[in-house]
């Protein structure tokens, strides 16, 4: 996959601007002086019949059948090992009733990343600190710059291990478990010659999904934290206040105090 990767961000810029999405987290993204290590390319639904082709014969018009595959394949064992770990959660809670209509209202997305080094070899930012907004996000990448902010409020390295993915919980599946999940802060701090890549799955609500917890997980020890709230409106939150590092942008939305 990284290697497909590679030849992925290699293609020329007018190629690569061809990807269009029709949301905020479809299409190409080039870098930006806010994080100018920073260049992605999306796909929406890639679970969808027909989309990981469409994505390939923008990219390559001649074809690229091998990437498709991989690709494919890829995106089937990670939106499966999503779809796996949602349901192990709500079973702890005793809340498999509610899995079949959570997966319901789930849609997806792919994101390849690709993280130029930092120029004279400073660390520098690759990814602004951020939680995922959606339900569940799988990812993989091919060097270390993951870093996880701990509950002591520390940035924690995670190395990336071959043969496994990260797993993050996101702003929805928190306000879903009514707090009890927790979403970790996260960044991507480059350093060393190389190029980085990750690709990353986000399992998230779609537009029309309202996200509330389930009456289970609310009593007079866990009082309600969140107001219902319809997905399509949160994301359009977020996206407004995408670089406010300091906001916990699920409480400033929806926060009860
Ligand atoms: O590149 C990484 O390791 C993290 C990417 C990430 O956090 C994201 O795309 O939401
Ligand atoms: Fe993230």
């Amino acid at each position: 996959m990284f290697m497909a990767m590679k030849d992925m961000f290699d293609l020329p810029l007018e190629t690569k601007k061809k990807n269009v999405g029709t949301k905020t987290f479809g299409g190409y993204i080039g870098r930006s002086p806010k994080t100018p290590l920073y260049e992605s390319l999306g796909i929406e639904y890639p679970d969808m019949p027909g989309q990981v082709q469409a994505f390939t014969d923008v990219l390559w018009p001649h074809g690229n059948p091998s990437f498709c595959q991989t690709l494919d394949s890829m995106t089937k064992v990670m939106i499966g090992l999503e779809q796996i770990i949602r349901k192990m959660v709500f079973e702890s809670y005793g809340l498999e009733k509610y899995y079949e209509s959570s997966i319901k209202d789930t849609e997806t997305a792919m994101h390849f990343v690709k993280y130029d080094p930092p120029p004279n070899n400073e660390p520098a930012i690759g990814a602004n600190p951020h939680t995922d907004g959606g339900f569940i996000t799988v990812l993989n990448n091919n060097l270390p710059g993951l870093e996880i902010l701990s509950r002591e409020n520390e940035w924690l390295p995670m190395e990336p291990r071959q043969g496994t993915f990260t797993i993050f919980i996101g702003d929805a599946l928190q306000a879903w478990s009514n707090g009890r999940l927790h979403i970790a802060k996260h960044r991507v701090i480059m350093r060393g010659k190389k190029d980085r890549y990750t690709y990353v799955m986000f399992a998230i609500p779609k537009d029309e999904a309202v996200i509330e917890a389930p009456k289970e997980l609310v009593d007079k020890d866990h009082p309600l934290l969140f107001r219902p709230f319809k997905a399509m409106d949160f994301r359009r939150y977020s996206f407004a206040n995408m670089y406010k590092d300091d906001l916990n942008v699920l409480e400033s939305f929806a926060g009860i105090v």
